[in-house]
């Protein structure tokens, strides 16, 4: 499999020689339009591979950490139509129930995505759980103790408005199809927010998702206590309504098979911490993690574009924290979300979401209208 697209980097890595008698970078010409292929190395985006020395840099799926690294990638690289040839290998077709369900999840969703991206990496993850589940067995075995019973977890990472809790849902719904794992359980880390009032006393309401808005040990607690096997584990919930923690109401995780956490957060480190320092991270005790990634341009969109659409819905109803935005003229409402994002949520997007992108097991790229283009998976 190697050897085509090596040929291909062969040819590049000989125009590269030729260029980089200049001391400044150069741009290659585009890769053909079937490239990035499966098992291709390395992982490099299409037009995008610079060479300003005897070995190459390539941003791989990486915009921000360029990887260093000669023939090799630490990702094998997927076309989505190479991708999603891998669906003919799930046996599992979707029944009429399924397919109602998915569509319930979001009407937006479309059902040749789920087909052709989410159904193969759930058969993908099928695999990968049921490896673990061998390995315990093989652990209590040599231990000669009654079979134990720990949660495989998966955590899912990105951008706000870049589709992490529909890709959470979609997920939760495909994997609960097996017979092997059919519980799955979903938690989102914004309940690990602190309350409104602590945010203002400490005045961070304009850094809400920033590390330090999120109570964080109890976060990791809370991910140490399902991977320690403990049957019942609740976590404090987050309403998009009220924008705040909502007292006395607790998400329940009671003997998941799988458990999928969702958040901006999942795969930060203590590096992102330095003000609150501990020792295990959240990313300890995950056994698969899933970076959702996308254009910082459609990112902006598709943040007004749901901005928008809870100024007709959600924000009309009166409990709603946002509920003085639901009088806004279009035009208005678009200058504030555009505010919103600039400030807050692209700010942290830049400084704290995409550094730790490098280090998911996979990512997903999407392009216009959330069609994910390219796979990239962790060998
Ligand atoms: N696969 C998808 N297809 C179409 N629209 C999507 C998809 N995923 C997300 N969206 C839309 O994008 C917006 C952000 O998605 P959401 O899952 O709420 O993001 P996040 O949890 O990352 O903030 C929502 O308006 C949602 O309807
Ligand atoms: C609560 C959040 C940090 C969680 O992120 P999400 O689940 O939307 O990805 C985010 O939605 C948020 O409220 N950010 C602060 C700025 C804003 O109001 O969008």
């Amino acid at each position: 499999m190697q050897h085509l697209c090596g040929k291909f980097f062969d040819r590049r890595v000989q125009a590269h020689k030729k260029a980089s008698e200049n001391p400044l970078l150069h741009r290659i010409p585009a890769a053909p339009a079937d490239f990035p292929r499966r098992y291709g190395p390395p992982a490099v985006p299409r037009s995008a591979l610079f060479i300003p020395g005897p070995w190459c840099i390539v941003p791989g799926p990486i915009q921000d950490t360029p990887m260093k690294i000669d023939n090799y990638s630490p990702y094998l690289a997927f076309s989505r139509e190479t991708w999603s040839e891998l669906r003919d290998a799930v046996q599992l077709p979707l029944s009429e129930a399924e397919l109602k369900r998915l569509r319930g999840i979001n009407d937006k969703v479309s059902l040749a995505e789920v087909r052709d991206i989410y159904l193969p990496l759930s058969r993908l993850l099928n695999l990968y759980v049921k490896a673990k589940q061998r390995r315990n067995r093989v652990l209590d075995q040599f231990l000669g103790k009654e079979p134990h019973h720990v949660p495989y977890v998966i955590s899912i990472a990105g951008s706000v408005a870049v589709g992490k809790s529909t890709t959470a849902r979609i997920l939760q719904a495909l994997l609960e199809r097996w017979p092997q794992h059919p519980k799955v359980a979903l938690v989102t880390t914004d309940g690990f927010l602190y309350p409104n009032h602590v945010l203002e006393q400490r005045g961070l309401m304009q850094k809400k998702g920033f590390p330090q808005s999120y109570d964080i040990r109890r976060l990791v607690q809370f991910v140490s206590d399902i991977k320690s096997g403990k049957p019942r584990v609740t976590a404090p919930v987050y309403s998009h309504l009220v924008y705040d923690i909502v007292p006395d109401q607790e998400a329940v995780v009671e003997q998941a098979d799988i458990v999928i956490i969702e958040g901006l957060n999942v795969l930060q480190s203590g590096m992102d911490y330095p003000h609150e320092p501990h020792r295990v991270f959240v990313s300890d005790f995950v056994d698969f993690s899933i970076f959702v990634d996308a254009d910082e341009r459609l990112l902006k969109t598709w943040y007004v574009e749901r901005f928008l659409k809870l100024r007709s819905g959600a924000f009309t109803d009166p409990e709603s924290y946002f509920h003085h935005y639901a009088q806004l003229s279009e035009e208005e409402a678009v200058t504030i979300a555009s505010r919103i994002w600039q400030e807050i949520n692209y700010k942290n997007l830049k400084q704290n979401i995409l550094p730790t992108k490098d280090r998911a097991e996979l990512i997903l790229t999407k392009g216009r209208a959330h069609e994910v283009e390219q796979v990239w998976l962790k060998k």
